[in-house]
């Protein structure tokens, strides 16, 4: 505490003389920046002895800021923007007051200081150079974040002002007439002013208020919102416990008032400790948790690492500008106008932010690239011990992340970035638009460059010149975001001529993949800022994967099938595959989270559909009878024995797996059974989320009579890649975009919830990879298939006889479906039959898939396309088709062939016989839930991986 009492009035008046001379001198100072970045010289007025002083200043005051940028990590802020003459001087203060305040130094100059300081402030004089020392370091180091640097000189002039208020009261509350000794040795002329008002009240309350003053100033200063403060102090806890202040920082310690311009480089984080109403799915949370999982507000299928520094985080509405750059203020912006109109500046050029020049093809470097994320750590992903052993004592090792190797690191900037700005800042300048390339961000496919608009300018100029844009950068999928989200920028996407490829194996080792061991979560891709993009299919709940051929669908899904097989077991999530294609996804074949083997007939994949409803209704029943609303509430009774089958039933109860259902081409399916499908397709997604069962429908046909209007209500997330046309882009996304897109993996992502979908570069994992997961995967544990799976509900028996009509069958199925009209009224005409026959000769199209089942007065619908006559005529014959055209082609089918012709008579092997054998060899599904028959029981917990 300051102790020393021997001012001088006339010190004081000296002081105070002197005092406001340096003040009207740093405005001065204030006022020399301002004109400087106006670009008018103010030197150039000065007499030269001035001229020598103003330079020797500014000569020391920037090698002092230099040392003092190089303390910690080093910044470099923008030279038009740096205050190091202000700086300067405050540090100069600093030290003086220092040494007269805290080393007692005496004599003529140091009494002067101390009777302005300590009179005026009391004991805060002490704590003055501290405060002075921080703003000196804040302003040399961030001198371009002049919002920042207010807020800590009001909360640090709050502090101060609070202090003295406080010191007063401490110090016995002197009055005026205790004398000015009295005062000093409290809070100074100010503390007297500020704080007797109250004090005289009562000083407890004036104690209370200025305490709460001064913790407000404290916040104020470390910008920490009163919610933030327990994580703050835990993390300045952690910090001084010797914690790693990267840990810190990912904590949530905000260090902004230091080191404000460092928030932008990416820290490596560890995992963070689960929070509650994260994570839900790990069992030792479920252990201790005794609350119901259910829904969560404003939920998302993107698992997002908050904290890592990304772009178009939504935020504060002031936008984000790349480190070293200062976005203009609307008034420079507006000086530049003025002095470009009267002539004191070259068209295009630019002052307050370096731009490249027009028409410069050379140095581009003064537009920053945004920060990429980080490389993920090559460290495996961590094993899930808890999760492997499953039902039955089986010990499960998830495959080692080492299977998924680290792709090639992404760049920042390349050359063909510096060109493509280089061509935008000339395109703008020729047709002379007040807007300027302000930064770009680079992902893997395309980098978006943002343009800021000079006040006045419409946004209009800049998308009108979309077509010059192409032009210039010599690439027709521009693409142009008005505005990005997020910020009051134009964004421009131009795909860049050297993608990179996204490996899964980084996908799945960033941290927001780590963040959550939910069974569920796949690696999507990365997004146009470098982030990469982690989904929960889980939370989707129901998505929509569509896009032209060779967009990149099928890598998805195997990106999607590979995420699942390396992150969870056959107990949590168990998968139904379906691949009209026969190709795509062949690789899974035999895994042990399949329930079924991979169907690959058309119509067996729509019966499976009818399974996933039954599945889906036996599991609603099962909630509801035990109680439950959600799937994970149920799973997470039955894990902590809670659920108890009633009194007298065998069955042992068992968590249910999740189960995710694939289908690779909706259209196929659409096309054999399209009301059939669609009823089963709509009744899955409106009810299955709770019930823990998914869909994913990839298509590369998304016309609207594939992705139906009720379809499309019920899949709210959507994943589109490149697609042919507008009209398919509206079909999936409800807007266009994707025929933009480039293909080869480049998609929009429109998660549940999301009104403007991301744009993301599929993650890549290659066949070599895929091989070793599954045979990883395999070797673990044999696929234990249902059978039940693709057994079809009763139909109405039709009569198969065909006998003597085959020419007459033969030339209604080329009527019916040349004509695609299922009409029996038409057939009695065309073919002079009577209506008798007429509706004999439908019941034979409908037993042969040729048309759907009657609806009463309207005509049926036509299931066979013009196209796949030929092969439908053959099949009717009974000649040999293709395998791969065949209706009911497929191994599943052929299996159970024997069956089929061991129980009908007739020798036409259509897909209806096998149906027909299949149901009457098999028990009915229903009773496979009986809770009292043994068998049922375990049947209907097979699913749970034995
Ligand atoms: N994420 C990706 N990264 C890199 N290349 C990709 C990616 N996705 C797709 N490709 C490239 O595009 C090609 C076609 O992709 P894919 O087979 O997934 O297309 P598709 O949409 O499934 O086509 P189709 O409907 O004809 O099967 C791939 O062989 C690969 O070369």
């Amino acid at each position: 505490m300051a102790t020393r009492t021997s001012p001088a009035k006339k010190g004081t008046q000296q002081s105070r003389g002197k005092n406001s001379g340096s003040a009207s001198r740093s405005t001065a100072g204030r006022g020399a920046a301002k004109t400087k970045a106006l670009n008018v010289q103010p030197e150039d007025h000065l007499p030269l002895p001035l001229r020598m002083i103003r330079g020797a200043w500014m000569g020391t005051a920037h090698i002092v800021a230099a040392g003092i940028r190089k303390l910690g990590p080093d910044v470099h802020p923008d030279k038009d923007l740096r205050r190091d003459g202000t700086g300067f001087f405050m540090l100069l203060l600093a030290v003086v007051i220092a040494a007269v305040e805290w080393w007692a130094l005496t004599g003529g100059f140091a009494d002067v200081v101390h009777a302005v300081v300590g009179g005026t402030f009391g004991w805060m004089a002490l704590l003055l150079p501290v405060f002075l020392l921080i703003f000196t370091v804040r302003l040399m180091r961030s001198p371009e974040d002049a919002r920042g640097n207010n807020r800590i000189a009001i909360g640090l002039t709050l502090m101060t002002l609070s202090g003295t208020a406080l010191a007063h009261v401490i110090g016995g509350e002197p009055g005026l007439a205790d004398g000015l000794d009295a005062l000093w040795a409290a809070g100074g002329m100010v503390g007297f002013l500020i704080s007797s008002p109250l004090a005289t009240i009562n000083m407890w309350l004036a104690v209370a208020v200025y305490s709460l003053l001064a913790f407000v100033s404290l916040l104020i200063v470390t910008a920490t919102p009163f919610r933030h403060i327990p994580a703050r102090l835990r993390a300045l806890y952690e910090g001084l416990m010797g914690q790693d202040l990267n840990e810190v920082a990912a904590n949530g310690h905000d260090q902004s008032y230091l080191y404000e311009s460092d928030r932008s480089e990416p820290k490596a984080k560890k995992p963070r400790k689960r929070r509650f109403g994260r994570d839900k799915h790990a069992p030792e949370d479920e252990e201790q948790d005794e609350g119901y999982y259910g829904d969560e507000a404003f939920e998302t299928p993107v698992i997002e690492d908050e904290d890592a520094p990304r772009v178009a985080a939504p935020g504060p509405a002031a936008p984000k500008v790349p480190p070293g750059v200062r976005r203009p203020t609307q008034s420079e912006l507006a000086a530049e106008k003025l002095k470009r109109d009267q002539g004191l500046m070259p068209e295009g050029a630019t002052e307050a932010l370096p731009v490249v020049p027009p028409a410069s093809t050379g140095s581009v470097a003064a537009v920053p690239a945004n920060p990429v994320q980080p490389q993920p750590p090559a460290t495996p992903i961590p094993q899930r011990t808890e999760q492997l052993q499953l039902s039955g004592d089986v010990a499960y090792t998830l495959p080692p992340s080492d299977y998924l190797p680290a792709g090639p690191p992404s760049k920042e900037r390349s050359e063909a970035n510096d060109s493509v700005v280089a061509a935008l800042t000339q395109t703008l300048d020729q047709f002379k638009v007040e807007a300027r390339v302000t930064g770009f961000s680079r992902g893997p496919t395309v980098t978006r460059y943002e343009i800021a608009l000079s006040p006045g300018t419409k946004v209009e100029r800049v998308t009108a010149l979309s077509k010059n844009i192409s032009y210039a950068v010599a690439s027709s999928d521009v693409r142009i975001l008005s505005p990005i989200p997020g910020k009051s920028a134009i964004g421009i996407e131009i795909p860049n001529t050297d993608r990179e490829t996204v490996s899964l194996g980084d996908v799945l080792r960033s941290n927001n993949a780590r963040k959550t061991d939910h069974p569920m979560v796949m690696g999507v891709g990365k997004d146009v800022e470098g982030g990469y993009v982690v989904a929960n299919l889980a939370k989707m709940p129901h998505l929509l994967v569509a896009g032209a051929t060779g967009a990149g669908k099928s890598a998805f899904v195997n990106s999607m099938v590979t995420s699942i097989l390396m992150r969870s077991t056959p107990d949590e999530v168990r998968m139904v595959m379906v691949d009209p294609k026969r190709v795509e996804l062949t690789a899974y074949e035999g895994v042990p989270h399949l329930i079924t083997p991979i169907i690959t007939n058309p119509k067996k994949a729509a019966e499976a559909l009818q399974w996933v409803v039954r599945e889906m209704d036996t599991r609603y029943d099962d909630l509801a009878n035990f109680g439950y609303k959600h799937i994970d509430d149920f799973n997470k009774a039955v894990r902590n024995g809670k659920v108890i089958p009633p009194e007298g039933s065998k069955r042992i109860v068992k968590p249910y797996p999740y189960l995710l259902v694939i289908v690779d081409e909706l259209a196929d399916l659409m096309m054999v059974a399209p009301r059939d499908v669609e009823d089963s397709i709509v009744r899955i997604t409106q009810l299955a989320r709770a019930a823990g069962i998914h869909l994913v429908l990839a298509t590369q046909r998304p016309s609207v009579d594939v992705v139906t209007g009720l379809i499309k209500a019920n899949v709210p997330s959507r994943m589109a890649f490149a697609t042919s046309s507008v009209t398919d882009s509206r079909v999936v996304l409800d807007q266009p975009g994707a025929e933009k897109l480039i293909g080869q993996g480049d998609a929009l992502f429109l998660p549940m919830g999301a009104n403007k979908p991301m744009r993301v570069q599929g993650a890549w994992v290659s066949e070599t990879e895929i091989h070793k997961v599954v045979e990883h995967v395999k070797g673990q544990l044999q696929a234990v298939y249902r059978e039940d799976v693709a057994v079809e509900a009763p139909k109405k028996q039709i009569d198969d006889d065909i006998g003597d009509d085959l020419e007459v069958l033969l030339q209604a199925t080329e009527l019916v479906v040349t004509t695609q009209f299922g009409s029996t009224s038409m057939l009695q005409r065309k073919l002079r039959v009577g209506f008798a026959k007429a509706g004999r000769l439908m019941d034979l199209l409908e037993s042969r898939g040729v048309v759907g089942p009657s609806e009463g007065s309207k005509a049926r619908d036509v299931l066979v396309k013009p196209d796949d006559l030929a092969v439908t005529l053959a099949a009717i014959r009974g000649d040999d088709v293709p395998a791969a055209a065949a209706p009911g082609a497929d191994p599943m089918t052929d299996a159970l062939a024997d069956n089929a012709n061991a129980n009908h008579n007739f020798d036409q092997d259509g897909p209806e016989d096998l149906v027909q054998a299949d149901l009457d060899a098999r028990p009915q599904a229903t009773e496979y839930y009986d809770d009292d028959d043994d068998q049922g029981s375990e049947d209907a917990w097979s699913l749970t991986g034995r």
